[in-house]
């Protein structure tokens, strides 16, 4: 079973560095990618192939294709006359649609749409999975076995996947803006950067694994944290003050919004 990668930029090397930790064997694997310095550089840290994206389309069972939205529509136009009914087309780009993929490649080659994230990287990423109209099951097991190589997975309905987008695909970016700033204020107050970076981060990482470990509603843990008349108190007054509840569902729609947007204006 041969897995191409179109496409190893951020999300592609992730992608290539996860399968070879679950074990696929670096033959098995191609990637395509256009940047030529960052071809050799992949080849030099992984030992994989490098080939053309006619190449990857005709020798892969699996093409994963993780280019940019805006060149989605290239790729699939150079690879279409290579592909053929049997392989499966699994993308990780946000906004495109199946149906967007369908229309540009031979009838009856599946098509899976993905929305991964980059704690993929250390193997804690969430990657959801929908299925085009020429989908099996077997497609969907071989998707979900592609992206469980570096985290969970779930299937939603594709109707889902802008929202997905905007709540997992970006979500680590909101996470590390609040560390970010919860550091930063750390240094306003007189900590040392160095202080102030280590109570942070592990205070996330504890409360992230507080909150997988208790499977407690996050208002309940909250909740243990706030003493009447206390400290959380007077800082949560002020989260609430400048409305961050509000400016993360503003945020959070803004990412849908974008989602939908991308794949407009490219047909
Ligand atoms: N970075 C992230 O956190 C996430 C990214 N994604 C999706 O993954 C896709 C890639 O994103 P990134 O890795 O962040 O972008 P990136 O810009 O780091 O990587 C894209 C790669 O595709 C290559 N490329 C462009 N045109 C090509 C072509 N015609 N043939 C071969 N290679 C080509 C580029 O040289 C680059 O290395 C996007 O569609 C994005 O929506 C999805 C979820 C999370
Ligand atoms: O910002 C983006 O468009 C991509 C998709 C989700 C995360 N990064």
């Amino acid at each position: 079973m041969t897995v191409a990668i179109i496409g190893a930029g951020v999300m592609g090397e992730t992608l290539l560095s996860g399968l070879l930790r679950a074990g696929r064997r670096v033959d098995d694997l191609l990637v395509g990618e256009k940047r030529r310095e960052r071809a050799i550089e992949l080849t030099e840290r992984y030992g994989v192939t490098v080939v053309s994206n006619v190449e990857a389309a005709d020798k892969a069972d699996t093409v994963a294709l993780v280019v940019k939205p805006q060149d989605m529509h290239d790729v699939l136009t150079e690879i279409a006359p290579h592909l053929r009914p049997g392989q499966l087309v699994v993308s990780l780009a946000a906004g495109i649609t199946t149906s967007f993929i369908e229309s540009r490649l031979p009838e009856g080659v599946a098509v899976v749409r993905v929305m991964p994230n980059t704690p993929a990287l250390v193997d804690e990423g969430m990657a959801a999975i929908s299925r085009g109209s020429h989908c099996d099951e077997s497609h969907l097991q071989e998707a979900e076995s592609l992206m469980a190589s570096t985290g969970r997975v779930l299937r939603v309905p594709e109707r889902q996947q802008d929202a997905v987008t905007a709540i997992s695909g970006s979500g680590p970016a909101y996470l590390f803006f609040v560390v970010e700033s919860m550091i930063e204020a750390g240094v306003h107050l007189g900590l040392p950067r160095g202080t102030a970076s280590e109570l942070v981060l592990q205070t996330v990482v504890g409360s992230a694994k507080l909150l997988r470990e208790t499977g407690e509603h996050p208002t309940v843990l909250r909740e243990r944290v706030t003493s009447p008349g206390g400290t959380t108190a007077a800082a949560v007054r002020e989260l609430e003050d400048h409305k961050v509840r509000a400016a993360f569902l503003s945020a959070i729609e803004a990412a849908r919004d974008r989602s939908r947007a991308l794949a407009e204006g490219l047909d």
